[in-house]
Parts: structure tokens; C-alpha cells; sequence
């Protein structure tokens, strides 16, 4: 379990994080989510000791992480530069130094990897490109198994087969040996399939936790003939429309009651899912 408690920090006048209590058990996948500037960085980086709290405390298992080596051993944040050692560092000399640091390192996953997303052990970092820097930043955090492995958009410039890759061999792994992972990322619905919990970060604050089920059935999308659509969706709260020739597609905040539904039903319109990207947005403020 890793807690926060009155959990606060500042940059001078900048607040990043106000005071936050949260309590995140282990053995589930969080979703980090945010606009830009929200304190994701900020908090991640203080779970994993990091950063020192301007106020308030983090702790794992009930042990403080901060200025605690023992603690961080525990856990391993892959941030979204890439950087893992110094530039002129090879690969294998990194794979080497994690798998020293972390009690739970899993040396030939880590081999295994490095072939499948193409990685060259005796490269220096300094050499890689953009995306093959995230991608052995993945490498590095799947193969640590940390108690507490989180992945700051740690998929940057990765390309849709490698970022594949990561997400089914996070998933596979996970299963096996259940630990607590934090992703954050932009990416909202490509990643969401692995959330079990969403958090939501807005200006420093925590706007929302809600299990990703509960938080889809937020909102409703209703198809059918233009006239008949807006109709019914008079007075209710629309996050979006689309129009395809006479059929119009609204997307909705909020669940719908009965009486919609058996309306729904009579008139023909079909109901389905909405994006979570799209409820994310509009929590957060929409597209200003
Ligand atoms: N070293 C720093 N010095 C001053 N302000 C900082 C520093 N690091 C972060 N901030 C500020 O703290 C706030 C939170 O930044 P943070 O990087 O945590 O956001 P984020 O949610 O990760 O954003 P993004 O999605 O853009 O990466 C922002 O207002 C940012 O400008």
C-alpha cells in the first residue's frame, strides 16, 4: 500500500501538488490521468522519493520513502526523458546496475526484451533515438518487477507496435506476478484497457478516483435520425456530436435514467459507450 498523507509540494510560488491523502492499494493498475501542468510528474516523482515533500509524508507500506534506500529498492518510476544512467552508460551496463538495485530484477526477461523491441545491449544510451530510449526505459521498468513500478509517459516516441508490445507484455507479467503500477499518460484510450483505477489530477488537486467501469458509465452515446436525436437529448448535458448524412451520433454526460431508456427504446436509437477520453475532457474543463 503506498499512502500519502497531507501530501503537499511547491515550486517557489507554484503549487504543484496541494495537501493530498490517498491511500492506493497494492496489486492493481492505476491510471494517472491529467491536462498538462496537472502535478503528475510532480506526484510521481514524490512516490517514488524523489523529491521531497514540501509538507506531508509518502509512505510504503507504512515505511517513509524519502531519503530511505531501503524503500526505493522497491520502486522504480521510468520518467519520460529516457534518462536512465549517463549517456555514455551501454545498455547492458544500465541492465546491469538495475538488476543490482532491484532485489526483484528478472535478468533474462530484461534479454529477452531487448531482442524483441530491437535493442542493441552494447549501444550507448546517448545513441539511441526517441523512441528506442522509451522503449528500454520499458525494458528496464517491466524487467525490475518493483513492488511500486510506475510509467511517466513512458511510451513517448514509441511506435504503435512497440507500445503494443509493452502493453500486453505489462499486462501478461502483471497477471503473474501482481504488483502496484501507475501509468500516466495522454494516450488515454489506447492505455485505458489496462487501467482498473482511473485518478484524476486537476490544477494540484485530485479531481476523481473511480474504478474505470463506474467512470465509463458516466456517460452514454444515442444514435439514430437527426430530429429524433436532438429531441432527445433536450436538457440533458451533451459533450459531443457528430453527424453521418440524416444519422446523428450525441455523446452524454451522465448516466440515463429509465424513463430515457424506455424512450430510447420506442424510438429506435441506439445507446452505446463513450469514450473515456471524451468524459476526461469534459471533467477537466473541455476543449477550451
Ligand atoms: N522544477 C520546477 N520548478 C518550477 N515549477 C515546476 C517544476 N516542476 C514542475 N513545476 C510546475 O508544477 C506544475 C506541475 O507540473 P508537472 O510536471 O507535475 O505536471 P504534469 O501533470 O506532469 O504535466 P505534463 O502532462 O505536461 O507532463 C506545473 O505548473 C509546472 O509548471
Amino acid at each position: 500500500m503506498i499512502t500519502t498523507s497531507a501530501l503537499q509540494v511547491r515550486f517557489g510560488d507554484t503549487t504543484a501538488l496541494h495537501p493530498l491523502d490517498l491511500d492506493l492499494p497494492a496489486g492493481r493498475i492505476y491510471g494517472l490521468l491529467g491536462r498538462n501542468g496537472a502535478g503528475k510528474t510532480t506526484l510521481m516523482s514524490t512516490l517514488a522519493g524523489f523529491r521531497r515533500p514540501s509538507a506531508g509524508t509518502v509512505s510504503l507500506d507504512g515505511v517513509p520513502v524519502f531519503d530511505n534506500a531501503r524503500a526505493t529498492s522497491r520502486i522504480c518510476l521510468i520518467r519520460d526523458d529516457g534518462v536512465l544512467g549517463d549517456t555514455t552508460d551501454t545498455l547492458r551496463d544500465i541492465l546491469s546496475m538495475a538488476a543490482m538495485m532491484r532485489p526483484g530484477f528478472d535478468r533474462a526477461w530484461a534479454a529477452d526484451l531487448m531482442d524483441r523491441f530491437a535493442l542493441p545491449g552494447k549501444r550507448w544510451l546517448r545513441d539511441l533515438s526517441r523512441g528506442q530510449r522509451s522503449a528500454f526505459g520499458v525494458v528496464v521498468g517491466l524487467a525490475s518487477r518493483a513492488d511500486l513500478t510506475m510509467f511517466d509517459e513512458a511510451h513517448l516516441g514509441m511506435d504503435a507496435p512497440g507500445r503494443q508490445l509493452f502493453h500486453e507484455e505489462l499486462l501478461r507479467d502483471y497477471l503473474e506476478h501482481p504488483r502496484t503500477v501507475i501509468l500516466s499518460t495522454h494516450l488515454i484510450e489506447e492505455q485505458s484497457p489496462l487501467f482498473e483505477q482511473v485518478l484524476i489530477l486537476h490544477e494540484g488537486r485530485l479531481l476523481l478516483r473511480e474504478d474505470v467501469d463506474e467512470l465509463r458509465a458516466r456517460g452514454v452515446s444515442v444514435t439514430g435520425p437527426q430530429q429524433v436525436v436532438d429531441d432527445f437529448v433536450f436538457g440533458l448535458t451533451v459533450l459531443g456530436e457528430r453527424r453521418l448524412g440524416p444519422t446523428k451520433q450525441v455523446t452524454l454526460f451522465g448516466a440515463l435514467d429509465e424513463e430515457h431508456r424506455q424512450l430510447a427504446r420506442r424510438y429506435g436509437l441506439e445507446l452505446g459507450p463513450v469514450a473515456l477520453q471524451e468524459l476526461f475532457i469534459h471533467l477537466t474543463g473541455g476543449a477550451a
